[in-house]
């Protein structure tokens, strides 16, 4: 791979690297005409297409939704593309790590709460994630709002002139299937078809565990509103235009069901300092969370 430049669009100075995906490195970066801090995504550009344009394009027609990246800049520069973003702090992935594996419920509560609002938002716009999972959840410095990430293979579901649902495609309801999976693997530690060994597992060796397992199993010990929000998802037909609303209520209900009074915040509290946690660095894989492409069951 081409070596990164030092410095993007004579103003953007690079520092450490923050972190990595499949076609891009990050890059925490100096802006020194305005002393301030902020992420770029580099990507080279022997990528055909590349995914950073793609990304940069998406970014703009979604600018201003809360939890959104914000662009500061984006273009060449030698031999790469560069895509400016604000600074975020940890993706939800690290932090469960940090967290000894274990979200309180109301931290999960209120997560699921602001992704359900950052879908909506998406789906608005006529896209679908497609890739809902930790790693593409990152919270701000501050620790209040959580952002989704990762713009670059994000496809329409929707065609504006034919106005209808682009077929052979995934729809809204596989963000939500795997949001759902997602609040679950928070609350739970873990899903019930992961092992230690995960990392190894196959994309169909999950596909047919996750169809194989009924809800009720996966969903034991926690309250039932996820179970309800996995059920629902899974239940939507393709087209079907999801009712947000009701799910948001079934997240709701818990905030007024809890003994102490319900806070809106995110409060996460690490028992386990960073640098002393080993798994840090450990990916759950990307497979873990994606919803069930096979046929679709709603058994409780
Ligand atoms: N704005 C940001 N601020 C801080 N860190 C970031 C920011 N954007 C991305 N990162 C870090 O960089 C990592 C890689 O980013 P991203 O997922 O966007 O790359 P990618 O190449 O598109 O990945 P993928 O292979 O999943 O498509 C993230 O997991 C995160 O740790």
């Amino acid at each position: 791979m081409s070596k990164a430049p030092l410095h993007i669009d004579g103003r953007f100075r690079l520092e450490n690297i923050l972190g990595s995906g499949s076609y891009a490195v990050v890059y925490r970066a100096q802006n020194f005409l305005h002393d301030d801090i902020v992420a770029i995504k580099l990507e080279p550009v022997t990528n055909n297409p590349p995914s950073l344009e793609h990304e940069h394009h998406i970014l703009k027609q979604l600018e201003g939704g809360v939890g959104i990246p914000r662009v500061l800049w984006f273009g060449r520069e030698s031999t790469h593309y560069a895509l400016a973003l604000d600074l975020l702090g940890r993706s939800l992935h690290d932090l469960f790590l940090m967290c000894n594996r274990k979200f309180r419920l109301q931290t999960v509560v209120n997560l699921g709460d602001q992704l359900l609002s950052r879908l909506e938002y998406i789906h608005s716009h006529g896209y679908i994630h497609g890739d809902v999972k930790p790693q593409n959840a990152m919270i701000d410095i501050s620790e209040k709002t959580v952002y989704i990430i990762d713009f670059g293979i994000m496809k329409r579901y929707w065609n504006s002139s034919t106005t209808s649902h682009i077929p052979f495609r995934r729809g809204r309801r596989d963000d939500l299937e795997s949001l759902a999976y997602m609040l679950i693997y928070f609350l739970c530690g873990s899903l019930l078809w992961l092992n230690s060994d995960h990392e190894k597992l196959s994309d169909s060796f999950i596909l047919e565990h996750k169809v194989d397992t009924a809800i009720v199993d996966l969903c034991e010990g926690i309250p039932p509103a996820f179970a309800n929000i996995l059920v629902y998802s899974r239940s939507l037909s393709f087209s079907e235009d999801p009712d947000y609303d009701y799910l948001c209520s079934l997240l709701h209900d818990l905030r007024t069901a809890g003994p102490a009074p319900a806070t809106h915040s995110l409060d996460f509290d690490y028992p386990i300092p960073p640098s002393q946690n080993p798994e840090l660095s450990e990916l759950v894989p990307t497979c873990l969370l994606k919803a069930t492409p096979l046929h679709r069951s709603t058994r409780v």
